[in-house]
């Protein structure tokens, strides 16, 4: 394959990496050679090149095998053609290079998943005020409220519907600068930036932005000079009244070593949390993705109950629960079979395993003392009162009900009493519960909110 073929049949990675990123970092691309299943590429610089290994590469890689070619590696090196027609480039051509790709006009983002649009984001209690508020910033016209922080547990949406804010900003307003990227990568570009003595270049592209959005910014803590240059970048974005979104794996007063006046400027705008999902959140999200499947897997019947089985038994979160319906309908398909309730209970036996475990006693002791509002410090620490000690004794009975931990270990995550202790709360528990109903009926509904 020749750099003119490649330039013929690159255009194809628009759809996959979208157009910003395909302007900055495909379209530079030169290909020098391609032999021994090994396609080398020009770049300009080595910043350039480990950005595009670490962002870009697989899909170059997979579109270059549609294609035709057989690839086991894709390389990029730093202005060296050792093939091809093309002569080497001026040291003057490199430079341009190197300016142009610091230059205003790009933006060093991270790809957008294409399936992560607010039509395929399912929406319930535990993500309402998340959707509603990444609409309003979506719609691109006045900023409300700056930044929108938000933040929830693994797997629950974040990046979906960063995403989602990113697509749609980019099909009502073309005209604004969006540059979403994930903390990581922004402490990366800085650490270049300071290597190739181009800070000012980073400094001016990141305030030259008009919606920025950086996804776990939990990443940046501790990391002291990234953190300045991100309460800078912040500032600047923000006195220009431009857009920020930010994403964290939790509230921004639970980051640990954030600085303050960081943490200070993040609560600033609108928090919103997206919460667990529930089951009604979980069956609708299946619901969705199973017409999906259906279309690609046309003729596979999914029995009543099954949708319902996996929402009611996996409950972690939702990468899981997706992961978990395409491995079903993978298997379906190459067996050939209807995709009963024991068909799902075989081929998933290891995540519904995986599921039952995830109960922690930490999550026991907090819906129990939310439950009798009691102090969650209170759980595991010395007080004897009745209206303390009863509720201690309904989570320990609990722990033991419900995950699979000995009473030493479960002693231990009760402010390290001893096994025995456990084993008397548990036996005051079973007896109670046979004389009163109130009891029963607590333990009753505490098992279905823990068990989801
Ligand atoms: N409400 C929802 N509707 C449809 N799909 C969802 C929903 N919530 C999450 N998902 C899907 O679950 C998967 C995980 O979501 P996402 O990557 O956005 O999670 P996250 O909160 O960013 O997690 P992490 O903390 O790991 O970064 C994605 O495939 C996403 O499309």
């Amino acid at each position: 394959m020749t750099n003119e073929t490649w330039g013929q049949i690159r255009e194809g990675l628009i759809n996959r990496v979208g157009k910003n990123n395909y302007v900055t970092w495909i379209e530079p691309l030169k290909l020098s050679h391609m032999k021994n299943g090994v396609a080398r590429f020009e770049v300009p610089t080595t910043f350039f090149g480990d950005w595009v290994q670490r962002n870009f590469a697989d899909h170059i890689r997979s579109h270059l095998m549609t294609a035709g070619a057989t690839i086991d590696r894709i390389e990029f090196a730093v202005g060296t053609l050792t093939a091809g027609p093309r002569p080497a480039p001026r040291p003057e051509a490199a430079k341009a290079a190197r300016v142009r790709a610091a230059s205003e006009d790009e933006l060093p983002g991270a790809p957008l998943d294409a399936r992560f649009t607010f039509d395929s984001f399912v929406v319930g209690k535990p993500n309402e005020l998340a959707h509603a508020a990444a609409r309003r910033v979506a719609e691109g016209d006045t900023v409300t409220f700056n930044p929108l922080f938000l933040y929830g547990g693994v797997g629950l949406g974040k990046t979906h519907l960063m995403h989602a804010i990113a697509h749609e900003l980019q099909a009502r307003r073309p005209d604004l600068r969006v540059l979403y990227l994930s903390a990581e990568q922004f402490m990366y570009r800085f650490i270049q930036a300071l290597r190739d003595k181009q800070v000012m270049d980073f400094k001016s592209l990141f305030r030259s932005v008009d919606v920025l959005m950086v996804d776990d910014v939990q990443f940046i803590a501790g990391k002291d000079s990234t953190q300045e240059e991100f309460f800078h970048t912040f500032n600047a974005l923000v006195d220009q009244n431009k857009q920020i979104v930010i994403s964290a794996d939790r509230a921004p007063g639970e980051i640990k070593d954030l600085e303050e006046r960081i943490r200070s400027r993040l609560q600033c705008g609108l928090v919103v949390d997206l919460h667990p999902t529930d089951y009604e959140l979980r069956l609708g999200i299946l619901q969705q993705k199973a017409d999906f499947y259906r279309e690609q897997y046309r003729g596979l019947v999914i029995a009543d109950g099954v949708l319902e089985f996996l929402a009611h038994r996996i409950t972690t979160n939702v990468r899981v629960l997706e992961g978990a319906l395409t491995r079903l309908f993978a298997f379906a398909s190459l067996v050939g079979r209807e995709i009963t309730l024991d068909l799902a209970q075989d081929c998933l036996a290891d995540i519904l395993r995986a599921s039952d475990r995830k109960l922690t006693i930490e999550e026991i002791q907090r819906k129990v003392a939310e439950h009798y509002n009691v102090r969650l410090s209170d759980m595991i620490g010395p007080k004897r009162m009745r209206t303390i000690a009863r509720p201690r004794q309904v989570a320990m009975y609990l722990a033991k009900q419900l995950t699979s931990r000995s009473l030493p270990e479960i002693g231990r995550r009760f402010g390290g009493r001893d096994h025995t202790t456990i084993m008397h709360g548990v036996r005051k528990i079973e007896e109670l519960m046979a004389i009163d109903s109130q009891l029963a009926d607590d333990l009753q509904l505490l098992k279905r909110l823990l068990q989801g």
